[in-house]
C-alpha cells in the first residue's frame, strides 16, 4: 500500500498521529493484517478542526462554479482508478469486488449530483412592510462540518456527506470507522489531486471513537455533525451536541419490513428480496429484516427463496462469481449466531443455512451461510433487533390491517418495502407505513436525487437531492431598510 495511505490527512498533507501510535486493519476474509494506520487521538482531531476552520471562510467564498469543477474533477480521477479502489475496499471490508465497484460508482454519482446542486443554492427577495424596505433571504454555508461514518459502505457513506458539504461551501473533517479507514484515506488522495484547497477536507481515522468524538462534540467551531451508524451512538451524539447546539444529521439503524401480499408479482418480489437482503451480506441499514408473506403464498415463496439463497456462492470477495463475502468481524458473526439460536429456541425452523460454512478455505474468515428461518414470531430477537447479517426470517400474516400494524411495531422507521398489484393498496399502505423511505413494488430505494433518511429512532435529516444540501446550509434573513427612490 502507498505509504501516505497509512497517515492522517490534515491541512492538505499526510501526517503521523501526534502520539505516533498506529492500529491494524484486517482482511475479514482471512484475518490477515493488511495495513497499520496512524491512530488519531483528541489532539489530532483538534488539529484537524483547526485546519477546517482556517479553510472554511475561503472555501465558502469560492465561487460555486469553481467548487463544482473541483468536485467533478475528483469524481473523474476516482472513476479512472475505480478497479484499484474497489480492490482496496474489498480487502478491508470483504464485499465482492463487483459490489465495491457499484458502491464507488454510486458514491461518485453523489459527488457529481452535488456539484450541480451546489450551483443553484438560491435565496430570495420579498417585499416588506413598506416600500422603503426589503426582506432578503440568503443561503449560507453552515460552517465547519464533521462526518462520523460506519464501515458498511466505506466510501459511499463519506462521499454522500462530503459532496453535500463541499458543494454547500462547508469544510469537512471525516472520522471514518476504524475497520475500514483505507477507503476513506483514498478519498483524501483523489480530492487533493483534484485541487481541493488544503484544510477543506481532513481525514482522521482513530481506534478511539468515543474519545475523539467527545472532542468533536465539545468544540463550538463545529457547526454540523453528520453521523451514520447505530441508534445507540446517535443518541450519545445528540446529547453531546446539545452543549454547543450543533446541527445534527443522524442516519441510524433500521429494521425494514418486506411485505409480500398474495396478489404480488412473486418473481419480481423474489428478485428484489434477494438483492436487498443479500447486498453487503445483509449488513445494510435498509436490509429486509422482517419478511412478511401472506399465508396462502408463504410455502411457495419460502421454497423459492431457499432455492435462491442456498445457490449463492460464498467466498473471498476478490474471486469472480463470489456473491457472498465474509461479515465484517467476529462479533458480527456472533450476533447472527445469537439471533438464529434465539429463534430456534423459540420454535423457528431453519430452512437453509443457520451455520458457518464448513469449507476449510473459509476457516479463518468471518463467514456465515445465507439463512432462511420459518415459523418466526414477533417476540424473537430477529423480530426486534437488527441482525445485520444474511438471515431472512419469514413471518406469515393474514390481513393488510394486521401486517401494517406489525410492520409499524418497531422503534425504527428507516425503510419498508411491499409488493402488491392492487393500485389502491399501493397508496393506502405507502401512506400508512411509518417509515422515511418506502419501496412500493421496489427493493431499490436509494437514489442520488431522492431524500433518503428515517423517522422515529432511525434518525433525523435527509441525504440526497436538494434535501441533502439543507443539512449544511443556513438561511439568513436580512432586513434592508431606508431604500429611497430617485
Ligand atoms: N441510516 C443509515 O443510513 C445507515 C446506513 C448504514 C448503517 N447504519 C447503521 O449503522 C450501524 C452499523 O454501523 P456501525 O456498527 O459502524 O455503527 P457504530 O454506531 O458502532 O459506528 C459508527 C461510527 O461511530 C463511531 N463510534 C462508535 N462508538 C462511538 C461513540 N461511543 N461515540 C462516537 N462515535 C462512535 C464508529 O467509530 C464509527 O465511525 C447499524 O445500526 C446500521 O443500521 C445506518
Amino acid at each position: 500500500m502507498t505509504d501516505h495511505l497509512s497517515r492522517l490527512f490534515i491541512d492538505g498533507s499526510w501526517q503521523e498521529s501526534v502520539s505516533g501510535e498506529t492500529f491494524a486493519v484486517q482482511n475479514p476474509a482471512d484475518g490477515s493484517e493488511i495495513a497499520r494506520i496512524a491512530d488519531g487521538n483528541a489532539e489530532d482531531m483538534t488539529r484537524a478542526i483547526d485546519g477546517a476552520e482556517r479553510a472554511q471562510v475561503g472555501w465558502a467564498a469560492t465561487p460555486a462554479l469553481e467548487r463544482s469543477k473541483i468536485l467533478r474533477r475528483a469524481a473523474e480521477i476516482a472513476r479512472a482508478d475505480i478497479d484499484r479502489l474497489a480492490r482496496v475496499m474489498t480487502a478491508e471490508h470483504g464485499k465482492p469486488v463487483a459490489q465495491s465497484v457499484g458502491e464507488l460508482n454510486y458514491g461518485l454519482d453523489f459527488i457529481e449530483w452535488f456539484a450541480e446542486e451546489g450551483r443553484r443554492t438560491y435565496g430570495s427577495t420579498v417585499p416588506s412592510t413598506g416600500p422603503d424596505k426589503r426582506i432578503v433571504a440568503i443561503r449560507q454555508a453552515a460552517g465547519v462540518s464533521v462526518a462520523i461514518t460506519p464501515w458498511n459502505f466505506p466510501s459511499l457513506q463519506i462521499l454522500r456527506k462530503l459532496g453535500a458539504a463541499l458543494a454547500s461551501g462547508c469544510s469537512m473533517v471525516v472520522k471514518p470507522a476504524a475497520l475500514t479507514p483505507i477507503s476513506a484515506l483514498e478519498i483524501g488522495r483523489f480530492f487533493a489531486e483534484a485541487g481541493l484547497p488544503a484544510g477543506v477536507l481532513q481525514i482522521v481515522p482513530s481506534s478511539r471513537a468515543a474519545r475523539v468524538s467527545a472532542t468533536i462534540m465539545a468544540d463550538s467551531r463545529v457547526r454540523v455533525l453528520s453521523f451514520t451508524g447505530s441508534t445507540e451512538v446517535g443518541k450519545i451524539l445528540m446529547r453531546e451536541g446539545a452543549a454547543t447546539m450543533k446541527r445534527l444529521s443522524l442516519e441510524l439503524g433500521g429494521h425494514a419490513p418486506f411485505i409480500v401480499f398474495d396478489d404480488a408479482d412473486v418473481d419480481h418480489a423474489l428478485d428484489q428480496l434477494v438483492a436487498v437482503k443479500m447486498r453487503n451480506m445483509g449488513q445494510t441499514c435498509v436490509s429486509a429484516n422482517r419478511i412478511f408473506v401472506q399465508r396462502s403464498v408463504a410455502p411457495e415463496f419460502t421454497r423459492r427463496l431457499v432455492e435462491r439463497l442456498s445457490a449463492m456462492r460464498i467466498g473471498f470477495g476478490h474471486e469472480a462469481e463470489v456473491e457472498v463475502g465474509p461479515l465484517i468481524e467476529a462479533a458480527a458473526v456472533e450476533k447472527v449466531e445469537a439471533h438464529v439460536a434465539d429463534a430456534i429456541a423459540g420454535g423457528a425452523g431453519v430452512a437453509t443455512g443457520g451455520r458457518r460454512p464448513e469449507h476449510a478455505s473459509l476457516a479463518y474468515g468471518h463467514f456465515y451461510e445465507p439463512t432462511v428461518l420459518t415459523g418466526v414470531t414477533d417476540d424473537m430477537l430477529v423480530a426486534r433487533d437488527e441482525t445485520f447479517g444474511p438471515v431472512a426470517p419469514i413471518f406469515e400474516f393474514d390481513t393488510e390491517e394486521e401486517v401494517v400494524r406489525r410492520a409499524n411495531n418497531s422503534p425504527y422507521g428507516l425503510a419498508a418495502y411491499f409488493f402488491t398489484r392492487d393500485v389502491n393498496r399501493v397508496v393506502r399502505v405507502s401512506e400508512a407505513l411509518q417509515y422515511g423511505t418506502v419501496g412500493a413494488n421496489d427493493g431499490t430505494i436509494s437514489a442520488v436525487q431522492a431524500p433518503f433518511g428515517g423517522v422515529k429512532e432511525s434518525g433525523i435529516g435527509r441525504e440526497g437531492g436538494h434535501w441533502g444540501m439543507e443539512e449544511y446550509m443556513d438561511t439568513k434573513y436580512i432586513s434592508l431598510a431606508g431604500l429611497t427612490r430617485p
